[in-house]
């Protein structure tokens, strides 16, 4: 061991973030260094310290403590302490020669080179060289995945859901409208959506605005399944934020539509926030018309006007009428729907469009008619692409009836920007039943109708009773209305079985409380709009309690919106609601994804009332209880007045006079839905569902989530980190923080926790933390190796009868990889991409003829001392094998590059085509916006083809 001089300079192996230390006292057995970057003191053994003398060769760029930068030409010893004499590289005194006595290094140098730190004598051990290696590997292979992002969801894996998910989370700045039917999973989709272009790093900031009822409902989604913490926001969390835009405070932040829609200040400042993507839930909330827009559309309109990604989320799209409908649509994209008349003529070509989808999809070979077909719709341009089908090879025939597909979606109907799938086209839902439940007409119900005119109180008597009956001690409502006793009598016979209840009015639901709770001592949990959020997702916790909750919940219309209580197998409409959109929404809080039984409907009704009309009218008219209505908006759009004209309560209609209207809207019911099932709706679903099949994808996402491979990565990492780790169970593992932890480890809570690497398991065990590869704990404990020194040098001895005793291998692993703006999104086309290269005593490059896990399996540990000393004797050797592998390694960069460089301009060729095809029939589009694209690809073009190899891990070998 070289021996201690007070003066020199030192390093420590363990804690190389100290920088240089220098040695202050030498007592006997003892040695003293002070680190002048930390300012701090360490006392080492000196037979047995981690310690390595730091000594520059000729050629080496050192840097003295006032900044200036030497090349070393000597090295002069004198008493134990070095001189390094050289010349100034850079500054004014570039070339002058200069002297630098060890005392005057800079105390801030730090070896974290690999051949720095190697020839330095800092050596790692070759099981965290290994382990860096393949992390580089997985981290590659997880950037360039099609799939990235959409595996580490703690969902199950439902194909339509992760078909919208890739196809819309592959786009830049998505702006799109998520409308799948009631419950199939639109707020997975989204959370999917946002969980992919974070964590590829296409979006940073979001925004979620969210029905106020909602806003738990979301923050638990997101933190659950997504690993995504939103923080909610409203008046006092931004009245105590410490910034003067309190939106600038967090990047995920979630709020209620109405907080910003009532509230100037806050609005401004979420004006002024850079967000990259916004999500509203509920958007069939954004009424629009001509003339009085509501403040929550033009809230919206303002926002997304300088938010370049937008989700809307809604099952009801046409709820509030076409004209709202398309507005939101003009939300999403300006530029293809500029022109409400346009658009509603374009809706009557669908079916001819779908009739052309359906010839590309079934024709192997396109014949004359299919063809003339195409061209009528596309162009001439496309003539090139239906011979790539009739004439191309397979692969060929395949891409170009894909861009075909996609173009006549694009083009005509809604096409990449709505996305809907029905009960119907996905299957494997459970069926509905319904059972109607007359009951007689009060008197004084009659009397207190016999002076209302309006068809609210004929709907909800029992406001007609409050409103009427006047006299005193009167009794309340549902003492005089009979479905009280119905309902009890209902609960009863269904004992513990969960009963959802919905009415229209938040008092009924209060009041319904009361009548259980006083006349059966049935206690109900309640919910409703007038409630704090903290009572609402008590009151729905309480019914979910399957053991000591509320057999029964009583719930708005309002208030329920959006709620997921599939759980539940019966429901209760204690009235109707006025349009089928919102008895869509009032069924789907039970069927939805999960539910695992038939949906009992029950629907009680007074006879003679409105009530009576109109549940006839929804089962037999519009069969809206049966089954799901996709037709109702349009059928409610030409009959919605007649009907409400006959549920006037002066009409005096009678069940007998509604039939012939009951007659017309069961048959243009039935022709609506054959027109939607033709024409957009089947566009609608080939778009929602996918061209080629889903089940690919799933058995993709199966095979990337290699929960066995993963398990046996992160229990080496985990080690590499101080980390302790046991076996729980299959696929599970019990992990703690380390007596010998180096560092904090991602996530890693101080009490331990248990993880589970398989997806069954996370879905029935909420206790356990689910790790995929896209797991934080996973990304940001991979990071922080790949960011550290950690296992970037390593020297072992190779077990190989087949070499000569002393024959030196290097092994030098370089990485590759590209700069630039973090909007530009270059690692989808670049990721850091490591290049192996391994140079025998002749210069060759074996990496092609000797796999890694090969050579690794044949090499042994070497005493740190006895390496030390190795690197020290072959300091030259060392060298000119590793510029012999930096040539190896810059012939391998060319093709990577051009490799990246031609899927960007390919990416972009085909969005500028499209916005020129889009242009041809919409001047909207705007010429900047296709010279903003073209320049993009250009400085992504530019930024590919300066991208930098680095050496990042370089190991020696001696066989023996
Ligand atoms: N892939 C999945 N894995 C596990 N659970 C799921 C999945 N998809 C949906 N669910 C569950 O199904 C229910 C309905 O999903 P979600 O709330 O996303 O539907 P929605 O379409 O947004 O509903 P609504 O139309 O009422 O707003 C929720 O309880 C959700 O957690």
């Amino acid at each position: 061991m070289t021996s201690f001089v007070p003066g020199q300079r030192w390093i420590s192996d363990t804690e190389t973030e100290q920088g240089l230390g220098t040695v202050l006292t030498l007592d006997g057995r003892m040695v003293t260094l002070l680190f002048p970057a930390t300012g701090e003191t360490r006392l080492y053994s000196v037979n047995n310290c981690p310690l390595t003398r730091v000594q520059f060769n000729p050629g080496d760029k050192v840097e003295s403590h006032e900044g200036w930068i030497m090349t070393v030409t000597d090295t002069i010893e004198s008493n134990g302490l070095l001189t390094y004499e050289g010349v100034i590289s850079g500054g004014s005194s570039d070339g002058q020669a200069a002297v630098l006595p060890e005392s005057g290094l800079g105390n801030f140098i730090r070896f974290n080179k690999p051949q720095d730190r190697m020839l330095a004598g800092q050596i790692d051990q070759n099981s965290n060289f290994s382990l860096r290696y393949k992390t580089l590997q997985h981290n590659h292979k997880l950037k360039r995945s099609p799939l990235r992002g959409l595996v580490g969801a703690r969902t199950s894996l439902i194909p339509h859901q992760l078909h919208i998910a890739r196809e819309v989370s592959g786009r830049h700045a998505p702006r799109v409208m998520l409308a799948d039917e009631v419950g199939m999973g639109k707020t997975i989709e989204a959370g999917l959506i946002l969980h992919q272009q974070l964590v590829t790093g296409r979006a940073g900031r979001i925004l979620i605005l969210v029905p106020e009822s909602l806003q738990h409902q979301w923050l638990v989604e997101m933190l659950r399944r997504f690993n995504l913490h939103f923080s909610l926001f409203d008046e006092e969390r931004c009245r105590n934020a410490d910034d003067d835009n309190p939106f600038n405070t967090e990047q995920l932040i979630l709020c209620s539509l109405d907080f910003l829609s009532n509230n100037a200040e806050r609005f401004e400042q979420a004006m002024q926030t850079d967000w990259d993507l916004l999500v509203v839930d509920e958007a069939h909330h954004l009424v629009w018309d001509e003339e009085n827009p509501s403040t929550e559309y033009c809230t919206v309109e303002q926002l997304s006007r300088h938010i370049p990604g937008l989700l809307l989320l809604t099952a009801t799209p046409e709820q509030m009428g076409p004209e709202s409908h398309f507005a939101r649509l003009r939300l999403l994209d300006p530029d293809r729907f500029h022109d409400l008349e346009a658009y509603q003529e374009e809706e009557k070509t669908y079916e001819p469009v779908a009739e052309a989808v359906q010839e590309l999809l079934e024709n192997d070979r396109l014949p004359e008619t299919a063809q003339k077909h195409l061209i009528s719709f596309l162009g001439a341009d496309c003539q090139n692409l239906i011979d790539n089908i009739n004439m191309g090879d397979e692969e060929l025939r395949a891409s170009s009836r894909d861009r075909l597909l996609r173009s006549l979606l694009d083009r005509h109907g809604t096409g990449r920007i709505l996305f809907r799938n029905t009960r119907a086209a996905v299957g494997g839902f459970p069926g509905r039943v319904v059972q109607g439940y007359p009951q007689p007409l009060p008197e004084l119900y009659q009397i207190a109708l016999e002076e209302e005119t309006e068809t609210r109180s004929s709907l909800y008597p029992e406001l007609a009773y409050q409103s009427r009956i006047t006299v005193e001690d009167m009794d309340p409502w549902w003492k005089v209305d009979p479905r009280t006793d119905w309902l009890i009598n209902l609960l009863k016979l269904l004992k513990k079985q969960k009963v959802l209840v919905i009415c229209a009015n938040a008092n009924t639901a209060l009041d319904l409380e009361d009548a259980l709770r006083i006349t059966s001592g049935i206690p109900a949990g309640v919910f409703h709009e007038n409630m704090s959020i903290v009572e609402r997702d008590r009151a729905a916790a309480w019914f979910a309690d399957e053991e000591y909750g509320a057999q029964v919940l009583i719930c708005s219309e309002i208030g329920s919106e959006g709620r997921n209580f599939q759980f539940a197998h019966h429901l209760v409409l204690f009235d109707l609601p006025s349009h089928p959109d919102l008895l869509e929404q009032r069924i789907g809080r039970l069927d939805r994804i999960g539910q695992t039984e038939t949906i009992k409907i029950h629907v009680p009704y007074i006879t003679g009332t409105s009530q009576e009309l109109l549940f006839h009218w929804y089962d037999r008219g519009l069969d809206a209880f049966a089954d799901t209505c996709p037709s109702g908006s349009m059928v409610f759009e030409k009959h919605g007045e007649q009907l409400q004209a006959l549920l006037q309560p002066e009409s005096n209609t009678t069940l007998e006079d509604i039939e012939p209207l009951i007659s017309e809207t069961a048959a243009l019911n039935t022709e609506v839905k054959e027109h939607l099932h033709n024409g957009r709706d089947r566009l609608l679903e080939i778009n929602s569902r996918g061209l080629s099949s889903n089940e690919d994808m799933i058995n993709d996402i199966e095979e990337q989530e290699e929960p066995r491979q993963l398990k046996r990565y992160m229990e080496k990492l985990f080690e590499g980190f101080g980390v302790e780790s046991e076996d729980h169970s299959r696929h599970c593992l019990v992990i703690r923080p380390g007596s010998h932890m180096v560092t904090s480890f991602p996530m890693l809570s101080a009490d331990g926790m248990t993880v589970t690497f398989d997806r069954e398991m996370a879905l029935s065990r909420e206790d356990m933390h689910f790790l995929t590869w896209e797991h934080p704990m996973v990304s940001d404990s991979m990071e922080m190796l790949l960011t550290s020194d950690m296992g970037n040098t390593s020297v072992a001895l190779l077990k190989n009868k087949a070499l000569k005793p002393g024959t030196m291998l290097l092994e030098a692993i370089y990485v590759v990889e590209s700069s630039g703006d973090r909007r530009l999104q270059l690692d989808r086309y670049l990721p850091a991409t490591p290049i192996r290269c391994l140079i025998d005593p002749g210069m060759n490059n074996l990496a092609s003829r000797v796999a890694f896990d090969t050579l690794n399996s044949q090499l042994q540990p070497i005493k740190k001392g006895m390496a030390k000393k190795l690197v020290k004797a072959q300091r030259e050797p060392i060298l000119k094998m590793l510029e012999r592998a930096e040539g190896y390694a810059k012939d391998a960069v060319q093709p990577i590059v051009s490799e990246a460089c031609s899927a960007l301009l390919s990416a972009v060729t085909e969005e500028i085509k499209r916005l020129a095809a889009l242009k041809a029939v919409n001047p909207n589009v705007r010429d900047e916006e296709i010279e903003h694209l073209k320049n993009q690809a250009a400085i992504g073009h530019q930024c590919l083809q300066n991208a930098m190899l680095r050496l990042d891990g370089l190991r020696l070998m001696i066989a023996g």
